[in-house]
């Protein structure tokens, strides 16, 4: 039985089975004809058997289950049909990449130009220059596979970026005026939010158009997939600098090295660079409140792994605290990029200068602090070769589905298989460490920090947070608001910051988690 509500296609089945549809060109342009997939006669695939996705194909968000547990959502699997809506002849894509670089968002590029080509013998892709405004400011660029043969070698968007510029309406214009008819948008959360807004008016002018986004965040903070691509790369740079405050740290006495990674509502870079690195003695995330001064404290904490190791390494992702920096500098608050997102104080910066101006006024202990800030270079390089085989299949994967007439999707990875996720799972929701969850747990074991949380707000999240997570799943998210004004505050799962309290070093329990 299929049920539809203004965004979303849902099917019931037996048993507590859900399908979170996606939408396909056929729900609302009547008649349209359909062609063989033509790499029925590619010798590549016409040898693999069952290459072509079962129609019934669907996957699970969830793995862990009970033995009475409905059997919960769905979504559909990616992969090619046996049946085209397109003609390869008259295909006409393009692709545009926006928002903050990740690495291997040339690979993605590449390979969805090479898909394309090589799959479905299409011959007509062009590159939007310099993010959504390009539709509109900007001459196209010709994309062939030639042109892109050796791009994934490099590090940002052979097509250029840009934050701003949406104006939805000149878009589609342009989308229109060019005879496109299938779009990749590859980028963040807000990249998504504007490609559904462009795929409800294409729908709303009835175009044969397919929209398909391409998930890509450094910050992983997109909800539902396992993790997106260049995250990865990001953390394995993230352990060059690390390991230069180590080094910083280890070699003076009392040194202490800071580190200051992306994230600026999720703190996954931070918490695993510091899972990975081992030399990390304290990991600060947005998620996590935390507090400078008295017990239990930053401060405190500091003091004691300095008096047991004569060092220590502070990993703080940049969303870290920013409660704290408004605190002391309140007009800094409303402060907007391009847009929208807030503009975050350097907590790097802020940070290190704290904990020199502490040592100092207490004039009992000589400190000698190294901050670095490998921000921009954790994001600059090309992806690692797991990211690129990441990003290939990723792209390949919304090749097939737009040829297969659908759209209005997000191609994404969920419990590692590919599968067409509805953009509207992908915007309403931010994906976020819970603290609760044993992931944090197991962080918090490997540095032996403090969680900074007393136990009054400890026990309000045991509460409120039940839910056991994975690096990313639906229930890791945190809701935002779907236009998006301003994102969240960096305050979580009910608790008060300007509560986080004075005294004990208690970890959250998370016993009870799976
Ligand atoms: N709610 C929204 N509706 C339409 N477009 C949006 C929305 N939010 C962001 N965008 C556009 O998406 C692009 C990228 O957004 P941004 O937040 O900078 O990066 P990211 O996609 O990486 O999160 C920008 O061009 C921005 O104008
Ligand atoms: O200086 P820029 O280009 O705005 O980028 C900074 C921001 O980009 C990010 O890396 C990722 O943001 P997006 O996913 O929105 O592009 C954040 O971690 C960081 O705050
Ligand atoms: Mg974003």
């Amino acid at each position: 039985m299929a049920s539809s509500d203004a965004n979303m296609k849902i099917v019931h089945g037996e048993a507590g089975y859900i399908l979170e549809d996606v939408p396909h060109l056929s729900d609302y342009i009547p008649n349209l004809p359909t062609y063989p997939n033509p790499l029925r006669s590619n010798p590549a695939y016409s040898v693999v058997k069952q290459y072509f996705v079962h129609v019934d194909d669907t996957v699970p968000q969830k793995v862990v289950v009970h033995k009475d547990s409905p059997r919960g959502v769905h979504f559909r699997r990616a992969g090619p049909r046996q049946k085209v809506y397109f003609k390869s002849d008259d295909v006409r894509a393009c692709i545009v990449t926006c928002g903050g670089l990740c690495p291997g968002l040339n690979t993605v590029i590449r390979e969805i130009v090479c898909g394309l080509s090589y799959m479905y013998g299409v011959n007509s892709v062009i590159g939007i220059d310099g993010g959504y405004r390009g539709f509109y400011s900007k001459n196209t660029v010709t994309l062939t596979p030639k042109v892109v043969n050796d791009i994934h070698k490099r590090g940002g968007t052979f097509l250029g970026t840009s934050r701003g510029g949406h104006d939805t309406n000149k878009i589609v214009d342009s989308i229109q005026d060019r005879g496109i008819n299938q779009v990749y948008v590859i980028g963040g959360d807000g990249t998504q939010r504007g490609a559904a807004v462009i795929y409800e008016e294409i729908r709303r002018r009835g175009l044969k158009v397919a929209v398909v986004g391409i998930p890509k965040t450094i910050d992983n903070d997109i909800p539902v997939i396992d993790k997106s691509f260049g995250f990865d790369t990001a953390v394995e740079e993230a352990q060059r600098a690390i390991n230069a405050a180590h080094v910083e740290a280890e070699s003076v006495e009392n040194g202490i090295g800071i580190v200051k990674l992306m994230g600026r509502y999720s703190g996954f870079i931070a918490m695993y660079a510091t899972l990975a690195s081992r030399d990390v003695d304290c990991c600060l995330i947005p998620e996590s409140p935390f507090f400078l001064e008295g017990n239990g404290g930053l401060f405190e904490f500091i003091e004691k792994r300095l008096k047991e190791n004569g060092h220590m390494v502070i990993v703080i992702a940049e969303g870290a605290g920013q409660d704290l920096l408004t605190e002391e500098n309140a007009q800094a608050m409303n402060a907007k990029d391009a847009s929208g997102n807030k503009l975050l104080q350097d907590v790097g910066l802020w940070i290190s200068q704290r904990i020199k101006d502490h040592f100092a006024r207490k004039n009992k202990m000589a400190i000698t602090l190294k901050y670095i800030d490998p921000t921009y270079m954790i994001r600059a390089v090309p992806s690692n070769a797991s990211d690129n085989v990441y990003c290939t299949l990723l792209a390949q994967s919304a090749v097939h589905g737009a040829m297969a007439g659908f759209t209005g999707y997000t191609s994404g990875l969920v419990n590692g298989r590919q599968t067409y996720i509805p953009f509207q799972r992908i915007i309403e929701r931010q994906n976020q460490v819970v603290i609760t969850d044993r992931m944090w747990a197991r962080l918090l074991s490997s540095t032996n920090q403090p969680s900074f949380i007393n136990p009054k707000d400890g026990e309000k999240i045991k509460k409120t947070e039940q839910h056991p997570t994975r690096l990313s799943e639906g229930k890791n998210c945190k809701d935002v608001e779907v236009k998006k004004a301003e994102k969240p505050p960096t305050q979580i799962l009910g608790v008060d910051n300007s509560k986080v309290g004075q005294n004990s070093e208690n970890h959250v329990d998370s016993s009870n988690k799976a």
